[in-house]
């Protein structure tokens, strides 16, 4: 349940202009000069299949040019789907839902149905309020804005969007909706993240506004808010909008037109105004599908054990293949790429990460060195024959082999957890569905920016873990031995490894290439671990358990196959 904003308690009317903010007043007297002139959004012969039910059948409808149109349904109605489909976030021919017919750009008049001749052969661009917000927490409420505004010429297409001049700042646009400038967004109360989804939508000048259930959550009270703040937006902005919602005593009084979506006759099915108030009565609840669509063969349990074991190595090896080309890097804007890297910088080697990769070096550097000395055989005659000749191969065994392994597994476990589940918490709570409907590809600021943490963090790492490793092993070294010291301990430690003096110069291409091809395996698992479909926070934790445990194994396997080519 979203808490109530105490910014809007003394009416909604209240942050229309009142400037509210923590930036200076800004002039809101005229809307944006950006927005494009509003068109209806047309929709025809629609078919939709989500798994084995049929949700709509041959839908022809009109969502009139700057109008609210309120789309009210039952519970499983497809609202959802229809939205998402809607904002272009559903493929022609997705794995789990499908759709055919087309959905257009129509006239610019406000009337209901636009001449066949005005209807524009475009994508329209569209904007969607996310009921769960979609909001970037690791940006501030003025970033988030900013993103949209940045990449707002790369949404819809063709003639609609060219002619747009610059318009309100994002400090104007959160002045304007009454949200605080600088606040982190995990900070914002529930009124806030909403007003601050608003704007973010309509900062990027989108034709169409979509709402998905904006009261859903909150009390009656809220609710009337929140239908408020619609109605004033698209008053005051004219954008068309499409509400989609089951609550419609606080969402009808804002309406221009309703849609009911008809489970049972799988329709959009247009309520007359005068027949408004028998809306309860016409909503009709879902029912189990009949297998109209596609009967759903049950999967043997052979086909449900192996099944998706061969669909994630079939994934890995695609995702492996496609790489290349999805690092190709095609990046709308430097400055996001670059915040986004930094934001997976600190996540792959921030602080606690470097504390991590200390301790394991510390403890594999004075295991190695101690336990040698400690359990030679025949110690008081073997000691001073293999002495200096241990310690070159602790060194040589330290510094390409045992350093390495433990480093890259722990990265891999730990830095690709953290990232997949990052990865997938935008992709449950929307952020990536909001990159989309901006224009942006996920690749362009979360596999390149990961990649890029990745394959320069993971060295860095394993040299730190190697530095403490290697200083541990002469404490250990020189403690054991006081009379003979650190001074031998260096030249045999390091023998193996230096060539004319030069520092560790000797194997170094085969340990970078090690780090390096974990790294990157690293980051493509956690990527794509994250970024597939998630439709529960359990979802999310699968991917998660599931990145461990293949990037892990993908560790182990790079290791022994350059252990078989290195040696
Ligand atoms: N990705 C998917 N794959 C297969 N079926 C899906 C998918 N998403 C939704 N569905 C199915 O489509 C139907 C409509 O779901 P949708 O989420 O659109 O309902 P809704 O009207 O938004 O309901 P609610 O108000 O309860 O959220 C449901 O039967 C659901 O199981």
């Amino acid at each position: 349940m979203h808490d109530s904003d105490p910014q809007r308690t003394e009416g909604p009317e209240s942050t229309a202009s009142n400037g509210v903010g923590d930036g200076g007043p800004a002039d809101l007297s005229v809307a944006p000069a950006s927005l494009p002139e509003a068109h209806s959004l047309c929709l025809e012969k629609l078919n939709v299949v989500a798994g084995d039910r049929c949700l709509l059948r041959d839908v022809d409808a009109v969502f009139p040019a700057a109008k609210i149109t309120v789309i009210v349904g039952g519970s499983g109605a497809g609202k959802s789907v229809l939205l998402r489909l809607l904002a272009g976030l559903i493929p022609q021919n997705g794995d789990s839902i499908g759709w055919s017919g087309e959905i257009k750009l129509g006239g610019k008049s406000s009337g209901d149905k636009p001449a066949d001749d005005s209807v524009t052969p475009v994508k329209p661009s569209v904007g969607i309020v996310f009921q769960q917000f979609a909001l970037f927490d690791e940006l501030t409420a003025r970033e988030n804005v900013q993103f949209a505004i940045d990449h707002r010429h790369r949404i819809g297409s063709g003639k609609v969007q060219s002619g747009r001049k610059p318009s309100w700042t994002a400090k104007q646009w959160l002045e304007h909706l009454g949200v605080p400038q600088r606040t982190s967004v995990t900070h914002l109360s529930g009124g806030q993240k909403q007003r601050l989804a608003i704007a973010r939508t309509l900062a990027a000048s989108p034709e169409v506004v979509l709402y998905d259930e904006p009261t859903s959550g909150l009390d009656a009270a809220s609710g009337r808010l929140v239908a408020q703040l619609i109605r004033e937006t698209q008053e005051e902005h004219h954008r068309t909008s499409v509400v989609v919602t089951h609550d419609y005593e606080t969402l009808i009084p804002i309406a221009d037109k309703v849609y009911l979506l008809d489970p049972q006759a799988e329709r959009l099915v247009e309520i007359e105004k005068q027949r408004w108030a028998e809306i309860p009565q016409l909503m009709v609840p879902a029912q189990d599908s009949d297998g109209s669509a596609g009967a759903a063969v049950q999967p043997s349990w052979v086909e449900r054990a192996v099944a998706p074991m061969l669909e994630a190595t079939g994934g890995a090896i695609v995702a492996a293949l496609r790489l290349p080309l999805d690092l190709v890097p095609i990046v709308p804007r430097h400055r996001w790429a670059a915040r986004f890297t930094l934001h997976y910088a600190r996540l792959v080697a921030g602080f606690s990460a470097w504390v991590y990769l200390m301790i394991a070096g510390l403890i594999i550097g004075f295991t190695a060195t101690y336990f040698t000395f400690r359990f030679l055989p025949f110690r008081v005659y073997t000691q001073p024959l293999l002495i200096d000749e241990l310690l070159a191969s602790i060194g040589f065994a330290l510094y390409r082999v045992l350093v390495p392994i433990l480093a890259t597994i722990l990265v891999a476990a730990r830095c690709g957890a953290a990232v997949a589940a990052d990865v997938g918490v935008k992709q449950y709570g929307g952020q990536v569905d909001a990159m989309k409907t901006l224009g942006v590809s996920p690749r362009s600021y979360l596999l390149l920016p990961i990649v890029v943490a990745f394959v320069i963090g993971t060295p860095i790492l394993e040299w730190l873990a190697f530095q403490c490793a290697r200083s541990v092993s002469m404490v250990s070294f020189a403690m054991s031995f006081p009379d003979i010291g650190p001074h031998f301990w260096q030249l045999h430690f390091d023998r193996n490894l230096m060539t004319d003096g030069t520092w560790f110069s000797i194997g170094w291409k085969w340990v970078l290439l090690k780090n390096v091809v974990c790294g990157l395996g690293t980051a493509t698992i956690a990527y794509y671990q994250g970024l597939a479909p998630k439709r529960s926070a359990g979802d999310v934790s699968r991917s998660i358990t599931s990145t461990v445990l293949w990037t892990t194994l993908f560790v182990l396997v790079v290791h022994l196959v350059v252990a078989l080519s290195e040696f």
